[in-house]
């Protein structure tokens, strides 16, 4: 594409802790940003990552260098980039239970998918993204950090289920309101499992409207959780929808 290149930014739902992060339409590619330096989260970090932490540090210098240039992040996220994106994601792993089979939705720049393979070796996740470009730059960083529990998959949800095998977990963040979320994740579970989905402020209402549709996909529980909250000064919101 001619000067103007398409810019396909991670974009969140409205209310969601990364609302900030709008889509930006640059005529030039942004420049790469240095990663951030921990600073007073390394304590943190270091609970959620344990001995993963190096490999979340590298996944979190793709994002700022190659993730900005190539359009993944948007530029503004990159002093952010670990309590609003990566840590923000990968506290959702105390939900997930041991050698899970895990499909990430929607992965964009592996939110939150890469965090969880990253502080997760022992899930097996499959990254579930259609935008050829996201897929091209997912499958790098995976072969760079040396991630043998992810697959990437060049998918919509709707076309995943042959493709997927049986599956405990669908994590979505950003993807879609919950109504709509439910329609493409839901039949990935095949009658058994979990949804996870990453929200904001709007999750109690995005329940509520959604709440139509569970009898349907024999949704038996739903909750909003909070996680996180004795690590990070802004916890995430989870919904979790049981099969
Ligand atoms: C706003 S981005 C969010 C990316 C990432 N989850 C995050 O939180 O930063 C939405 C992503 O969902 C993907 N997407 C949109 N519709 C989808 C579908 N039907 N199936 C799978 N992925 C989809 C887009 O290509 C994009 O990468």
């Amino acid at each position: 594409m001619s000067g103007a290149r398409s810019s396909e930014y991670s974009q969140v739902s409205t209310g969601s802790a990364a609302a900030d992060a709008a889509p930006e339409r640059p005529r030039a590619a942004p420049d790469p940003q240095p990663a951030p330096a921990l600073g007073a989260l390394e304590d943190t970090a270091r609970r959620i990552f344990g001995d993963r932490l190096e490999l979340a540090q590298r996944y979190t210098e793709h994002l700022a260098s190659s993730g900005i240039v190539r359009g993944l992040i948007g530029p503004r996220e990159a002093p952010r980039l670990w309590e609003r994106h990566v840590l923000n994601c990968a506290v959702v792993q105390e939900l997930i239970a041991p050698d899970a089979r895990v499909v990430d939705v929607g992965s964009g720049a592996g939110l939150p998918g890469l965090c969880l393979a990253i502080a997760r070796p022992d899930l097996a996740i499959t990254l579930v993204e259609p935008l050829e470009r996201r897929v091209t730059w997912l499958e790098e960083v995976v072969a760079d950090l040396g991630l043998d529990n992810v697959t990437v998959l060049r998918a919509r949800a709707e076309q995943a289920k042959g493709q997927v095998g049986q599956v405990d977990v669908v994590t979505a963040r950003a993807v879609s309101a919950l109504t709509g979320l439910v329609d493409i994740t839901l039949p990935l579970l095949k009658g058994r499992g979990e949804l996870l989905a990453l929200k904001g402020r709007s999750a109690d209402e995005e329940m509520k409207k959604a709440s139509k549709k569970f009898k349907r996909f024999g949704v038996r529980d739903s909750e909003v959780i909070t996680v996180g909250a004795e690590l990070l000064e802004e916890p995430t919101t989870v919904v979790r929808l049981v099969l």
